[in-house]
């Protein structure tokens, strides 16, 4: 076959060369090298890169808000449910403190501790992300209610200081939960644009924790990649529907205030600036699915799979008038739908940031085991998640399709400043 000769940026043709003899052609044996947009005039290490701040790819890890709750999504996602074994409040204390060291060099780009070419000791670094950009990772901590007491028991002197939000859900009508993916006594949610960077980042934090917390569950994700649409457009989910059309719009303050983050009177003052982290493993039916007419599909969410818009409309963004009828008089889109049971009276919003995940497949059925981790953000549950999950329990059409499997709610801390620990707000 012949080979395909592709154009730079200036339309010239190019000779495809490899990485490798690119490195070579330029002079350079390191590896981490970037090419530059100004070509090789512009090589520059990774590292070089980092100390002239010219790295694009860092999502500063400090700050009021933690990253990862309004950061743009990145294409994957690790996630891991812990459970601490530890009774002592020392320990979880300098846990977070080591954690959130650790946290910032990492999303920085860098590998954990002093590098060390001492043979008789194991790396600080695990290693796989050696090289590797920074990938815009972000790392996201969340404390479960089950920090707080478990059995009755204060392990840590926090009981008193739950929020009343912070509680396990109620069980929902359908929920076909099983108690290996739900709760957690802590969260981390490892988010960034390759896969290697965020499982890197959670082991390493693992490690850390070793001896004082144990993973109780784990899950990666996936959307589809910025690199596969450069456009990015909405990201569609397993069942081939733009995903995430409506959700608040996370470059504006006053709705980021009234949605998502907590504010002083909400509840206990060390959560102010922190948000209400609701996730679900929903398992998805997909080959159900893959045999069902695509009216009967466009009918379940109450928008056209092609272009996203509500049914009856022509664009993704059109206006929603779920009240619209046909010549009939029938509703265009269905009062069962997804999306006209999700919106409600269209005032309570959660900020929604899910991933797909596909874990191979169920051994008792032969189909996949495919679905959505469903992750939402909000400032008070039991006004927000809670009345949509019960509509959408009752009535979705949706759920001829899909059943809960997994469940959990973290409180995901307010920021760190530079000097002080994620979690220093509620331990101190
Ligand atoms: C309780 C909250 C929600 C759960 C659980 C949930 C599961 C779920 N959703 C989809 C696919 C879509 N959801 C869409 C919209 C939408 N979903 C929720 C909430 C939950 N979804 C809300 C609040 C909304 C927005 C409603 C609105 O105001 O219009 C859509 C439509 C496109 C969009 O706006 O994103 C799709 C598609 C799946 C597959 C799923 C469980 C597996
Ligand atoms: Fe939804």
């Amino acid at each position: 076959m012949k080979e395909h000769t592709p154009k730079d940026e200036t339309g010239l043709f190019t000779k495809k060369v490899s990485r490798r003899n690119m490195l070579k052609t330029a002079g350079v044996g390191g590896i981490g090298v970037v090419i530059g947009a100004s070509g090789f005039g512009g090589l520059l290490t990774l590292s070089e890169q980092r100390a002239k701040g010219q790295t694009k790819d860092i999502v500063p890890f400090y700050g009021a808000y933690q990253a990862g709750i309004t950061t743009e999504a990145q294409d994957n996602l690790y996630f891991a449910s812990l459970q601490v074994t530890t009774d002592k409040r020392s320990d979880l204390i300098q846990l977070f403190k080591d954690w959130t060291e650790a946290a910032a060099q990492m999303t920085a780009g860098k590998l954990i501790g002093e590098a060390s070419l001492n043979k008789n000791m194991p790396p600080k670094d695990t290693g796989e992300a050696k090289e590797l950009s920074p990938s815009n990772l972000t790392i996201t901590f969340g404390v479960g209610p089950s920090l707080f007491s478990k059995e009755g028991k204060d392990r840590f002197g926090l009981k008193s200081k739950r929020p009343p939000e912070l509680k396990d859900l109620p069980k929902f009508p359908l929920d076909a939960l099983d108690d290996e993916w739900c709760g957690g006594d802590i969260c981390i949610q490892a988010c960034a644009d390759d896969l290697q960077v965020a499982f890197h980042a959670v082991r390493n934090l693992v490690r850390i924790g070793r001896g004082k917390t144990i993973i109780h569950w784990a899950q990666t994700g996936f959307q589809r990649t910025k690199q596969a649409d450069s456009q990015k457009t909405t990201p569609r989910n397993l069942f081939g529907f733009k995903d995430g059309t409506v959700n608040p719009d996370t470059n504006d303050n006053n709705e980021m205030n009234e949605h998502v983050w907590v504010r002083a009177g909400d509840g206990p003052d060390w959560l102010v600036g922190g948000s209400y982290m609701v996730v679900r493993r929903i398992q998805m039916y997909i080959e159900v699915w893959d045999r069902t007419i695509l009216k009967e599909q466009e009918n379940t969410f109450g928008r056209h799979r092609d272009s996203g818009a509500p049914l009856g409309m022509k664009n993704e963004f059109d206006t929603v008038d779920l009240e619209a009828k046909d010549p009939s008089g029938n509703r265009i889109i269905p009062e069962d739908s997804h999306m006209s049971l999700s919106r409600g009276d269209g005032k309570a919003k959660i900020l929604r940031r899910s991933y797909s995940y596909a874990d191979g497949m169920d051994p008792k059925t032969g189909s996949f085991n495919a679905g959505l981790l469903f992750i939402c953000f909000q400032r008070n549950p039991s006004k927000q998640f809670i009345p949509i999950q019960e509509r959408l329990a009752k009535n979705d059409k949706l759920n001829e399709y899909i059943v809960h499997r997994g469940s959990a709610m973290f409180a995901c801390l307010p920021g760190a400043k530079k000097g002080g620990y994620i979690g220093d707000s509620l331990f101190g």
